[in-house]
């Protein structure tokens, strides 16, 4: 019989998929490895089941996406755990993640994590920064458990949520907060078994409400190098909404006349901070910039 599914986990060579009639574990065919185009998690995929013998995963659907070190295919939406402190909230490092996501089409809940960990002045200093995303449209938590209650709605059948964020952020508490039976490893545990940077770590769906989330290390060194520098304000969603007020067609707003972004800039509708990471950005892609023929 065949059938369809998501793989799940890859366990010493064999792919565990969710199929409609449960999880079934396999084999990938011999012509993945002869193609080198080995199947990764989120992936979905054709299987042939056999009552007894090897279950196979014959074929690799084409893949929407594929985001993170290890990879995480057809991922429908990111969960950015940010930290209140330990590490230090930062709209710098939040600004990359965000635009590393629009540049990558995928929509993003922001989760502040450590809120609990923060003193008074902390805390309103990051909400207050926090309420600038909201009203460009992402959507903002604070506290888990209203997380959770909206996640049990949010998340559709078969959707792939993956987490991101800095290490130590609060990623696998998060995880094993909302599944508690996913018992990843946080913090002092990961530590204590020596978990270096270079050390691949395995990424595995959990079923939940429906759909799947998945646990991603890789996101630490962001790499914003490829994206066109002509590009990047596309991907800072108020601006690139402004732009198309501006006069010129193309418009950078850095230097040119009837800026839409300079105006609302200097009425305090577009957040200074924001431009300002925009600028940094722009230098950041600059002085590593590829010649256009190779982009
Ligand atoms: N007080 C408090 N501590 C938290 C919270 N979230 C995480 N922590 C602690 O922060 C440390 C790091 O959390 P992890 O969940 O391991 O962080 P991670 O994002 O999974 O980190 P990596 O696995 O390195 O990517 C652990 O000691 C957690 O107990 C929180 O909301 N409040
Ligand atoms: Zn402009």
């Amino acid at each position: 019989m065949i059938t369809e599914g998501i793989v799940i986990s890859l366990i010493a060579g064999y792919y565990d998929v969710m199929t409609p009639n449960g999880l079934v574990r396999t084999r990938a065919r011999g012509v993945f490895r002869k193609r080198q185009e080995k199947p990764q998690v989120g992936d979905l995929v054709k299987v042939q089941l056999d009552e007894h013998g090897t279950n196979y995963l014959i074929e690799v659907f084409e893949r929407k996406n594929r985001i993170g070190r290890p990879a995480v295919s057809n991922v429908s939406h990111v969960l950015l755990v940010i930290s209140a402190v330990e590490p230090d909230f930062s709209v710098n490092l939040l600004d990359r993640f965000l635009t590393f996501f629009e540049w990558q089409k995928v929509p993003v809940t922001i989760y502040l994590s450590k809120s609990d960990l923060a003193t008074k002045e902390q805390l309103e200093a990051i909400k207050s920064a926090l309420s600038y995303y909201e009203e460009i449209g992402y959507s903002v938590f604070s506290n888990k458990k209203k997380l959770e209650k909206a996640l049990l709605s949010l998340i559709k059948d078969n959707e792939i949520w993956t987490l991101a964020g800095q290490s130590g952020a609060g990623k696998s508490t998060l995880l094993n907060f909302l599944k508690e039976d996913a018992g990843q490893d946080t913090g002092e545990i990961s530590k204590s078994l020596n978990r270096g940077k270079h050390t691949t770590r395995s990424v595995q769906l959990f079923t939940y409400s429906g759909g799947f989330i998945a646990d991603t290390p890789g996101f630490s060194a962001i790499d914003l190098g490829p994206i066109k520098i002509k590009e990047l304000q596309n991907y800072f969603v108020e601006l690139n909404k402004a732009s198309k007020f501006c006069k010129f067609r193309g418009c950078q707003h850095i230097h040119e006349p009837k800026c839409e972004v300079k105006e609302l800039l200097s009425k305090n509708k577009i957040a200074q901070f924001r431009y300002d990471d925009y600028l940094a950005l722009r230098t950041e892609i600059e002085e590593q910039r590829l010649p256009e023929y190779l982009k």
